[in-house]
């Protein structure tokens, strides 16, 4: 399972994917019963009536509400699981690598009292690595940039283990949260977290491009002024200036980790180049900006938002061979 902070993927072994919803929940506050669980939850984010209230579990990677993410993980493994014999199954959940022992403690609490017989911890990097494909096994150095919804987690990999890593907890919520502030302090604009993702995503960029000016949106949220719906068209220079400073954390971030990589794995990585993954990875030129920023080439997975729980299930279908992979791991029930 990659359990994270913007969607939730599930892999079963022998099947492949077989969900992936976003990480929301909508709860009726007044009986505090579950309303609806992944996309029908996400659909109603920003747009509930009174005594309903459409929650995100996670935050910057780890559970920020115990409870919530307990009915969560308890309906994802109940959908995952359907038509299976198995009762309690065993679950390897990737985490993001920064996180603290408490909050490792939090993610295997919850999935076994949401029905797991037994709990094996990954460090996303290292799942995510193994997802796209890098040699994570081989003596050998490689380097994955894994930019999800609240972390973007760095790594240098060799033998199945992390020889140098950086976690910050800024990702594409905190890229989208940008764009609410400047849609508010630019254009006097309300507009919600939704309305900000798909800012991002339609007109959003990392560095520039010669069409960039002719990307346009139309963009509908509240006046601050008038307190009344308004349409403002914005382009997609303006959008890639409002996302500079997360942009530039997560660059750094990488930065920060080649300066520390020791001399034999950074020769390795000039070689192979930098893999990003994790949803971020899709925004338009993220791959041009690290490339130039680094002056190492720079590659996008696959498919970016997929390489943690693929990774996870490669380690769940070699189990006997991965068993170094795992940070944490609970006692059998
Ligand atoms: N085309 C796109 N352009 C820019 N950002 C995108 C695009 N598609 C998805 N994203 C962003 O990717 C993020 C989600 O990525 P992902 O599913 O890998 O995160 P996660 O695993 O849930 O988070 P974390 O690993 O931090 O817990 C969201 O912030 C989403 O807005």
């Amino acid at each position: 399972m990659d359990l994270g902070t913007a969607n939730t993927l599930v892999y079963v072994s022998g099947k492949g994917i077989v969900l992936a919803e976003p990480s929301v929940v909508a709860m009726d506050q007044k009986t505090k019963m579950p309303l609806a669980v992944g996309i029908e939850a996400k659909k109603m984010l920003g747009r509930t009536p009174g005594d309903v209230i459409a929650l995100r579990p996670l935050r910057d990677g780890v559970i920020a509400d115990f409870d919530i993410a307990e009915v969560m993980l308890k309906e994802f493994i109940r959908r995952a699981n359907e038509g299976s014999n198995v009762i309690r199954p065993r679950l390897v959940i990737g985490i993001p690598s920064g996180v603290t022992a408490v909050e490792r403690r939090a993610v295997m609490d919850a999935a076994l009292q949401a029905g797991a017989s037994e709990v094996f911890l990954i460090d996303e990097p290292i799942a995510a690595a193994i997802g796209a494909g890098l040699p994570v096994g081989e003596p050998t150095g490689s380097m994955i940039v894994d930019i999800g919804g609240g972390t973007t987690e760095v790594a240098v990999l060799s033998l199945q283990g992390s020889v140098i890593s950086e976690s910050v907890r800024i990702a594409g919520d905190e890229l989208s949260d940008s764009i609410v502030s400047y849609m508010k302090k630019v254009h006097n604009l309300t507009i919600g977290e939704r309305t900000a993702e798909e800012i991002k995503i339609q007109v959003g960029s990392a560095y520039p491009t010669p069409e960039d000016n002719d990307i346009t949106m139309e963009v509908r949220g509240l006046h601050l002024l008038s307190g009344l719906p308004r349409t403002v068209t914005i382009k997609g220079p303006e959008i890639r200036e409002s996302m500079s400073e997360p942009l530039s954390t997560i660059v750094e971030a990488v930065k920060r980790t080649l300066e520390r990589t020791p001399p034999e794995l950074a020769s390795d990585i000039i070689d192979r180049g930098i893999m990003l993954a994790g949803g971020g990875a899709h925004l338009r030129g993220i791959d041009t900006l690290i490339s130039h920023e680094t002056g190492i080439v720079t590659h996008i997975a696959d498919d970016p938002l997929t390489c943690v729980v693929l990774g996870t299930g490669k380690v769940l279908e070699d189990f006997k061979n991965m068993d170094r992979v795992f940070s944490g791991r609970s006692r059998s029930l």
